[in-house]
């Protein structure tokens, strides 16, 4: 008697462990569908943001040739026409635009390097010296490291464009 009890209640307790994880999955799923849609199965998030990081992001190869996902950027930019003032002196700019119009171009050369490539973090170095000091050599040595990402070109920040502000320098 005290058998069939227990066995009983051990059905019991199981078919209620069993339709309690059956809802359970059931609510988790009409959340996600529901609610989470945009972030299941897609790359949304990486659209109009900032590309993948990649290990081998140094400067010169960065800016050399611009991958997918920076032309991506640089194209949804262009649509928005969303180019403030910007970088006059980035000579691999040209590269891009070279396939668009005039105004592209134009439009390209004075983004500044956040706005093309997405990324908004002020250098956590600098490299200071004075003319021919041998500053450029010190930087091509640095970069040569897969974690360093540098800028092309000189920005000239300090000296020529300070006045436009910590926003066109990021
Ligand atoms: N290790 C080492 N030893 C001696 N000389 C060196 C060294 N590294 C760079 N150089 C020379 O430095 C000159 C370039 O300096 P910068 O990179 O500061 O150039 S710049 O002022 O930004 O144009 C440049 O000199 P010039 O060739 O006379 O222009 C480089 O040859």
């Amino acid at each position: 008697m005290a058998h069939r009890f227990l066995s009983s209640t051990n059905r019991f307790s199981a078919r209620f462990a069993f339709i309690f994880t059956v809802s359970l999955s059931c609510t988790y799923l009409c959340y996600s569908i529901l609610f989470c849609r945009s972030t299941v199965m897609t790359n949304r998030g990486y659209e109009g943001r900032r590309c993948p990081p990649s290990k081998n992001a140094g400067g010169k190869k960065l800016l050399g040739k611009l991958d997918n996902c920076a032309s991506l950027e640089v194209r949804s930019a262009l649509d928005g026409s969303a180019a403030p003032r910007g970088y006059s002196d980035l000579r691999n700019i040209k590269a891009t635009a070279s396939s668009g119009s005039q105004s592209d171009d134009m439009k390209l050369r004075n983004m500044s390097v956040a706005q093309k490539y997405g990324n908004k973090k002020l250098p956590n170095a600098l490299i200071v010296g004075v003319k021919k000091g041998g500053t450029r050599a010190v930087l091509e040595f640095i970069r040569i490291h897969p974690d360093v990402r540098a800028v092309g070109t000189e920005p000239h920040f300090f000296d020529r464009n300070y006045d436009r502000g910590l926003d066109w320098y990021r």
